[in-house]
């Protein structure tokens, strides 16, 4: 098969969707890869180490788009690639369509093969594709958090670990899954108070085990999140239904009941987020403020550290990458489960029913 790997255009997104050690299995496989000119350079590859491991170099994303039966990459594609996309085209990327109506649309209209990490999904439940992108935005979102919460930044002016004499902030982590468990985890090691709401007593269970005593756990239900949101200085949403739109677990009346200056790290946001005055905002301008509250919700956090998240993302792509590229997406997602549940639009209709009823849509549009 000949597989493109382009440059992500999104704005500040410095990973790409293989290294050179994904594109050398590949290449021993008998595969051809193309990779756009530059497109590893934000994560510290260049052209040389790609061609070493048995890629040719394409100038431009419209070559890669156009000689390649799949794409992989990072990101959705944004306006400038949709017309690049050609009936029947395997594309194996993070797509998030629940949040996205004119992306879906898109590509349905594409006809292309969409195949969304974030739902490729293994028998326990996990989402290994969106797991290790996980693990970086729940670290990222309290070195974040703990940014916005200066003064300068218009944030509370809390020191999260406090000082000897000083107590020190408190944290409220939404969701007890991947983000949610390494949000804790670094707030914890900051010296934070912490506590994580999940509505999964499993998950519940299993942080009361791991976690030191600083960090409190409690049911996910609007009353607690009424009581805990006046008293925390740094929010994090970490919720997921896999697939679907996310929960608006925080509404906009409760903003006032926050002290001026709380920060809420939305990562949830690429599922359209669990605060209900969430929007997408990038690396180049992360925060808003919505009365006296900041808001932090950029939609790629890891793109930020592409060095760590884009080896961590060929890490666990790159099983499936040669699965797609040695069988074909059909008998692929016929041998292989979870990369089944991962087919999420096929030549133009919707496969995955949380993304028709994310719109309200009746049917999937064919
Ligand atoms: N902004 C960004 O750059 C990134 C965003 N994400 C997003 O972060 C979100 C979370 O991802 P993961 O932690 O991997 O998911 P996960 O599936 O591991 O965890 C989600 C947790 O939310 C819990 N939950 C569901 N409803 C809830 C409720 N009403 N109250 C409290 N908890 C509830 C679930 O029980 C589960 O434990 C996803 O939307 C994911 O796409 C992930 C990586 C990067
Ligand atoms: C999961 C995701 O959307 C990201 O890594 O950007
Ligand atoms: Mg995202």
């Amino acid at each position: 098969m000949i597989v493109g790997i382009p440059q992500e255009i999104k704005n500040n997104e410095s990973r790409v969707g293989m290294t050179p050690g994904g594109v050398f299995e590949l290449t021993k496989n008998n595969h051809t890869v193309y990779v756009q000119s530059g497109a590893g350079l934000g994560s510290g590859f260049n052209n040389e180490d790609y061609q070493q491991a048995g890629a040719a170099i394409l100038d431009t994303i419209a070559q890669v788009y156009a000689m390649s039966d799949m794409i992989v990459k990072v990101k959705e594609p944004i306006e400038e690639e949709y017309n690049l996309i050609r009936e029947g085209q395997i594309l194996f990327t993070y797509f998030h369509f629940a949040s996205s109506e004119a992306l879906t649309k898109a590509m349905i209209k594409q006809k292309a093969i969409c195949i969304a990490y974030e739902t490729v999904e293994d028998n326990d439940g996990t989402l290994p594709l969106l797991t290790p992108m996980s693990e970086v935005a729940g670290r990222m979102a309290i070195q974040q958090g703990a940014k916005y919460l200066e003064k300068p930044v218009k944030g509370r002016g809390v020191l999260l670990g406090g000082v000897p004499g000083v107590a020190p902030g408190k944290v409220l982590v939404l969701g007890a899954g991947v983000v949610g468990v390494q949000a804790a985890k670094m707030a914890a090691g900051l010296g934070a108070h912490v506590t994580i709401l999940d509505v999964n007593m499993k998950r519940l269970r299993y942080v009361n085990d791991v976690m030191p005593p600083h960090v409190t756990t409690e049911f996910s239900n609007e009353f607690n999140i009424r009581k805990h949101i006046k008293t925390h200085d740094l929010i994090i949403g970490g919720v997921l239904l896999k697939g679907a739109k996310a929960p608006n677990l925080i509404t906009r009346d409760m903003l006032k009941e926050m002290k001026p200056g709380t920060v809420i790290v939305d990562v949830a946001v690429d599922q359209g987020g669990c605060v209900e005055t969430t929007k997408p905002t990038t690396h180049q301008d992360p925060i808003y403020i919505i009365d006296d509250v900041v808001h932090y919700s950029v939609a790629n956090m890891p793109g930020a550290v592409p060095y760590t998240s884009t080896m961590a993302l060929t890490n666990v792509t790159l099983p499936y990458t040669l699965k797609l590229a040695n069988l074909g997406w059909q008998a692929a997602c016929e041998q292989d489960a979870s990369l089944h549940k991962g087919l999420n639009i096929v030549s133009g209709k919707i496969v995955y029913n949380e993304i028709i009823e994310a719109f309200g849509w009746e049917e999937a549009l064919a």
